[in-house]
């Protein structure tokens, strides 16, 4: 462990802002000291006591409310905990702090950093790497079915079953390299034991895993969709129709949107992120700079978006104008785009025109007709097919390494499978396939990942 990770550390746990109940939670070693000073008297383990904050004079009270003692290693950390649940005012929550730090400086209390204390619980194995994600995952959640998986994770189903597929992969790996002992006998000792079948039925658990593991990802990271296409086509209007709300300004007249306008929707608990474009005209035609600059960043979105919805209107289909500004668009649409199944035609005004075209998806922004067609379209090609029932959060990080795991015991299975396998390889493979699945719960992890994944939590979670 690191010098810094056997601080005692104190912070504010509940939101900035009121509230009605505002916690103070300190953790680490010898808290005896803030426990004296503060609460005026020992406290019964895990049990909540009302009582009065005493400030340093030892009389006054910062505020009256209830401590409850954790000692170690029964508390959220796995150190000794203490709680100061108090009335949930900012300032009074930052005197009670400003408290703690005072009397224990002789222990050398100091303010924790984003994620520390949930660092800690990984640290002292109260949680694994994937259930301490899970955490921060719970908190920042934007849908139910986001929040119910997390908590599926937190409480540990994603990290048992990827330890079902470890213990799976030991044993073989046990097996192969008593193999690799007794050279004399190796084809015909692996065979006995099918280790064939048993890597077979480890890949296949495995892409069970790795397609659950991609849905949970989406399920956290959700996809970002742009909107564009030519001005007035109804690009404001769809943004709205899809959120439910007049986020986005509408009016006839073309080159109403300058900005970017994003939303936040979601579609059977998917997130999506929609962002309403300026619409595209010609350089010759966009004569304000407001609206060039405006085109420059519709160009900008489109370059990272996960789905383009290409509106069209169906009114105007056919005027030489319309079709020539439609032709423009066409040719810049950047060729990964163009070529995969990330582009959406969406050929808008349905209510006021004849549907003629087929290929592509007519709806009307302003009765709805349609709508309900992109929003499957949508989750098509998301890749989402899961029900949110039964998953579990997870992010790219662990889909990269269950990914890298598959691709280990393709080349395991390369040498299992050949007339003549080589059994070192065979061994290698299958050591490097269990060293990529043990980075998911945190078992072979370097500092920096650590670091970058607790810094990211809030301040005393
Ligand atoms: N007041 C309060 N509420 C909270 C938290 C907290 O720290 N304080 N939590 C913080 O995020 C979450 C709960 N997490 C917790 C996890 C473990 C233990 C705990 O005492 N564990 C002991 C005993 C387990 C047991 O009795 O079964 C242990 O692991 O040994 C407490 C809270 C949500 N609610
Ligand atoms: N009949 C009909 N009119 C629509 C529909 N959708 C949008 N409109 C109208 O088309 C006009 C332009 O709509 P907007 O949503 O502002 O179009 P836009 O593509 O955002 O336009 P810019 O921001 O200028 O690029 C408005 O008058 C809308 O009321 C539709 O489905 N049917
Ligand atoms: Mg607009």
């Amino acid at each position: 462990m690191l010098p810094r990770h056997h601080d005692p550390i104190v912070a504010v746990a509940t939101a900035p802002g009121r509230g009605a109940v505002g916690i103070v939670r300190a953790s680490g070693k010898d808290l005896g000291v803030v426990i004296r000073a503060l609460c005026g008297k020992r406290l019964m383990p895990r049990h909540a006591t009302y009582l009065p904050f005493l400030d340093s004079d030892g009389a006054t009270s910062i505020d009256q409310g209830i401590a409850i003692h954790f000692p170690a290693p029964h508390s959220y950390t796995g150190e000794e905990v203490l709680e100061l649940q108090a009335h949930g005012g900012p300032v009074v929550l930052q005197l009670l702090l400003a408290r703690c730090l005072e009397a224990g400086r002789g222990i050398g209390l100091r303010v924790a950093e984003p994620g520390e204390f949930t660092e800690r619980a990984y640290l002292n194995d109260k949680l694994d790497l994937a259930q301490a994600e899970a955490v921060i995952d719970l908190i920042d959640a934007s849908t139910e079915a986001a929040a119910r998986s997390a908590t599926r994770s937190l409480s540990g189903d994603f990290s048992r079953e990827i330890h079902t597929l470890r213990d799976q992969l030991i044993h073989l790996r046990m097996l192969v390299e008593a193999t690799l002992d007794f050279p004399e006998e190796e084809i015909d000792f692996l065979e006995k034991a099918d280790a064939r079948g048993q890597l077979t039925r480890i890949t296949a658990q495995l892409d069970a895993v790795l397609d659950r593991a991609r849905q949970g990802a989406l399920l956290r990271e959700g996809i970002k969709v742009v909107i564009a296409g030519q001005p007035n086509v109804g690009k404001s209007s769809l943004l709205n129709a899809l959120a439910g709300a007049e986020l986005a300004i509408v009016t006839p007249i073309a080159g109403t949107t300058r900005d970017k306008v994003s939303q936040t929707i979601q579609i059977q608990g998917v997130p999506v992120h929609v962002i309403d474009t300026a619409g595209i005209r010609g350089e010759h035609a966009a004569t304000d700079e407001v609206e060039r600059i405006g085109i420059a960043r519709t160009w900008a979105e489109i370059e990272g978006a996960d789905a383009l919805l290409f509106l069209h209107d169906l009114t105007r289909m056919g005027e030489a104008d319309y079709d020539a500004g439609e032709a423009d668009i066409v040719a810049r649409l950047p060729a990964a785009l163009s070529s995969g199944d990330r582009l959406v035609h969406v050929l808008n005004k349905s209510d006021a025109a004849q549907v003629a075209r087929a290929h592509g998806i007519a709806l009307s922004a302003k009765t709805g007709a349609g709508l309900d067609e992109l929003r499957r379209k949508l989750l098509e090609l998301a890749g989402w097919h899961a029900s949110p029932e039964g998953l579990f959060i997870a992010r790219t990080r662990h889909v990269d390494a269950l990914r890298r795991t598959r691709e280990h015991l393709a080349l395991a299975d390369a040498q299992a499978t050949s007339p003549d396998p080589a059994l070192d390889i065979l061994a290698e493979e299958l050591r490097l396939a269990q060293a990529a699945l043990g980075e998911i719960t945190g078992e072979f992890s370097a500092d920096d990942l650590l670091g970058e994944i607790f810094s990211r939590f809030c301040i005393g979670k």
